[in-house]
């Protein structure tokens, strides 16, 4: 940023009455064409999330919209700023650095799909999360090719680096799987419900059983710094290509049709029934995988060891021996907002403005929230957004300070 008008903080400080934010139960109100968006604002001290309502001025109705997404928890006091005309940005005080920035989606792709297959007023909440996430890791193949036993190498020598996306399945449990680390095992009821409510990035009946890979399953990993690698099958993988997850598909063939067969049997986990099952599948599952559009790499599982360097070559790994998590976040470095601060829109950038009597509480007085680079957003996680400290001082503005 460098040098700055000297009459920029002041103009900042002009404008911000109009966003000014209160304290404890604020409510903001965002105008989006004919309807306010009034968010938060209520006393009630056993709402324990920040709610939505919405005046329809053309009507003069008050409408309570359905609120898809984890809500955000209450705070202090927050700031909204209308992006794009379709989200709005909340910028909460007095909580948590990983917590302070959510998008309440009010007119994105997703929210007209929603309101329109759900047929009712929609909002969807995301939260906001600094930086990027690495691009997660598809990875298909016929039942008994080596899918797991090379994931699991792969979370053996870089725990901190990937974690694996625990589907949902109303298959049952073999005898060593555990729930919630292998899959959820759950009821078929349960999922389609979960399915019906848009918890679900993909979905396929596989063998005879429903699997399906929730939101939340691949954000938590991505949440804790590390990559995410799904293993689902080939109508899944479909699905996530067109989704906006943007992933790395991979493809595992057997050798040959024999060692798939004399794999999954030595393996013992299933009925001679289901073996047949699998089997049948396998043929088609090899044809689809191998056909083209779906898969950016096949790798051929003949020799473990072998498939297993040219997966890590493929992942550029070769020659790292230890890692740890990237964390998006660098959640020590952040800054806490005090409950009480102002926010201007300048383009692309939210200038968040810490009150003279807050100022102590927060390390610096003014923030930048570049939104720019926007990705993302419900039904998961907004990512891309840059949080600065800017060095204030009584006549301008003097650098910044990434965190
Ligand atoms: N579409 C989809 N497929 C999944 C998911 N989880 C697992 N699968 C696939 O379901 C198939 C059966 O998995 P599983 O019952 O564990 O048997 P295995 O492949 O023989 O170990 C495999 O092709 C998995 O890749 C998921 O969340 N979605
Ligand atoms: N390259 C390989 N050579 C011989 N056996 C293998 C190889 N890769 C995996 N296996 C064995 O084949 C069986 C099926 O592997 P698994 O990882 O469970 O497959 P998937 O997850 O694709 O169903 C396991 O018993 C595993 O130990």
């Amino acid at each position: 940023m460098g040098e700055a008008p000297a009459l920029f903080v002041d103009l900042l400080s002009e404008y911000t009455n109009g966003f000014a934010l209160k304290s404890k139960g604020s409510q903001t109100t965002t105008i989006v064409s004919d309807k306010t968006y009034l968010i938060g604002g209520t006393d009630n001290e056993s709402t324990s999330t920040i709610e939505v309502q919405i005046l329809d001025r053309s009507t003069g109705q008050l409408i309570v919209p359905k609120v898809l997404g984890t809500k955000p928890k209450q705070c202090k006091g927050h700031s909204a700023v209308l992006l794009n005309e379709d989200r709005i940005l909340i910028v909460k005080g007095g909580s948590s650095p990983d917590d302070c920035t959510w998008l309440l989606e009010v007119d994105t792709k997703f929210v007209r799909q929603q309101r329109e297959s759900l047929e009712t007023e929609v909002v969807a909440w995301s939260k906001g999360i600094r930086g990027e996430a690495e691009k997660p890791i598809v990875i298909s193949g016929p039942s008994g090719v080596g899918k797991g036993t090379l994931i699991a190498k792969l979370m053996k020598e870089f725990p901190s680096m990937f974690g694996f996306s625990v589907s949902h399945t109303t298959r049952a449990p073999r005898e060593k799987e555990k729930d919630g680390v292998h899959y959820h095992f759950t009821d078929r009821s349960v999922m389609e419900k979960a399915i019906k409510d848009g918890k679900f990035l993909e979905f396929a009946a596989v063998h005879g059983n429903l699997y399906g890979t929730s939101i939340e399953a691949v954000e938590v990993v991505a949440d804790e710094g590390k990559r995410c690698i799904l293993d689902i099958d080939v109508q899944g993988a479909r699905s996530v290509r067109a989704s906006t997850l943007e992933a790395i598909f991979i493809f595992i063939c057997p050798p040959s049709f024999d060692e798939l067969e004399k794999r999954l049997r030595e393996r013992g986990t299933e009925t001679e029934e289901q073996i047949q099952k699998r089997l049948r599948n396998a043929k088609a599952e090899l044809e689809q995988g191998q056909s083209g559009g779906i898969f950016d790499h096949i790798l051929v599982n003949d020799d473990l060891e072998a498939c297993y360097e040219s997966l890590k070559k493929l992942l550029g790994l070769e020659g790292i021996v230890r890692t740890t998590p990237k964390s998006s976040n660098a959640v020590s470095e952040l800054v806490d907002l005090p409950a009480v601060h102002s926010v201007l829109k300048i383009d692309q950038k939210i200038l968040i403005n810490c009150r003279p009597a807050e100022v102590e509480k927060a390390s610096k007085q003014l923030f930048v929230l570049d939104v720019s680079a926007l990705k993302g957003g419900a039904p998961g996680r907004t990512r891309g957004l840059n949080l600065y400290a800017v060095n204030t001082f009584a006549n301008g503005i003097d650098g910044k300070k990434q965190l």
